[in-house]
């Protein structure tokens, strides 16, 4: 039975950042053992190093604790994630760089190959690595009227293989290889057709709830046989990158840092500001 009552456990009570703040919050239904992960980092949810820190310690957290499934969704509901901050990328100094993307490997890692089932409750737009963190859920749930996709060519940037692999899961590789390249966003009922979200919903509530329903599913299933399974067809993927961190690590550095990628995310980033 999927109960409303939520308990907030001590986890969610933890402050993983280094920065006095909470950036992830998690809440597991002590019923069903689900547990909603909420990014919060407003305005949008863009993914710094201590939010991906934070986000990292919860999934380790959830994996030791065995939660029955996840709910990864926003605090807001205009952005689920604006992908990573490209603040971060500006910060050229290398030992923060590092930093940064290892935690997103570490993320991606974690979230991909999570035992528990894991739901996107996509509850706003979900550019570039907040498509990357949806992607990496096995089901998703997203609300009308919102924008999703690897855009990454349109900052001037090349999206890295592991990005590019979690896209061809869901959509193939001719739609993946199409979206890429053009840079693609697709509003929620493209995204719906082409198979890149499950569900479409009216509005948060509508999101957990369908995102719930997902999740039911799995309540007269082996946990074990479950897990297996998503390992044997996920195991491959991971471990393609788990075998080449280190030159995915220098590739992004050398790129990051490459005076053409950074003149480009200059004007990308005022393009940004201009837009209002
Ligand atoms: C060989 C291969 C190896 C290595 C490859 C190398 C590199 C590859 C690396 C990484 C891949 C990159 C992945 C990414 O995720 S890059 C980020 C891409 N994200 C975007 O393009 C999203 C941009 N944002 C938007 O489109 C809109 O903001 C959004 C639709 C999300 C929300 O719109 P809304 O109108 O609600 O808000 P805004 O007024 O636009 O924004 C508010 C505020 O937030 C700032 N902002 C927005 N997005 C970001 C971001 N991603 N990072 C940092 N800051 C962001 C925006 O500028 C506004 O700031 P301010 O003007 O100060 O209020």
């Amino acid at each position: 039975m999927f109960l409303r009552r939520s308990v907030t456990l001590a986890m969610s009570l933890k402050n993983y950042s280094s920065e006095a703040k909470n950036l992830v919050a998690v809440a597991v239904n002590n019923q069903t053992g689900v547990a909603t992960v909420t990014l919060q980092r407003p305005p949008v949810n863009s993914l710094n190093l201590e939010l991906l820190n934070e986000l990292s310690s919860a999934l380790t957290e959830l994996e030791e604790k065995k939660a029955r499934g996840i709910i990864l969704k926003s605090s807001s509901d205009s952005v689920f994630s604006a992908g990573l901050d490209i603040h971060e990328f500006s910060n050229t100094e290398e030992g923060r760089l590092k930093k940064f993307w290892t935690a997103l490997q570490d993320v991606w890692i974690k979230l991909y190959g999570h035992s528990a089932p894991t739901v996107a409750c996509i509850n706003g737009h979900a550019p570039a690595g907040g498509c990357l963190l949806a992607l990496s859920c096995e089901y998703r749930v997203m609300l009308k009227q919102k924008t999703i996709g690897l855009n990454e060519t349109k900052l001037g940037i090349v999206a890295p293989l592991w990005f590019i692999a979690s896209m061809e899961n869901v959509i193939g590789r001719r739609l993946t290889e199409l979206s890429l390249t053009t840079g693609k966003m697709y509003t929620t009922e493209e995204a719906l057709k082409i198979g890149l979200i499950d569900e479409i919903a009216e509005d948060t509530n509508d999101a957990v709830s369908k995102s719930e329903n997902f999740l039911k599913l799995f309540q007269n299933i082996s946990p074990f046989a479950r897990s297996q399974t998503k390992k044997f067809i996920r195991g491959n993927t991971v471990q393609s990158l788990v075998k080449t961190r280190e030159a995915d690590l220098k590739a992004f550095i050398d790129d990051i840092t490459s005076e053409k990628v950074q003149k480009g995310l200059k004007v990308y980033m005022e393009s940004l500001k201009k837009g209002k």
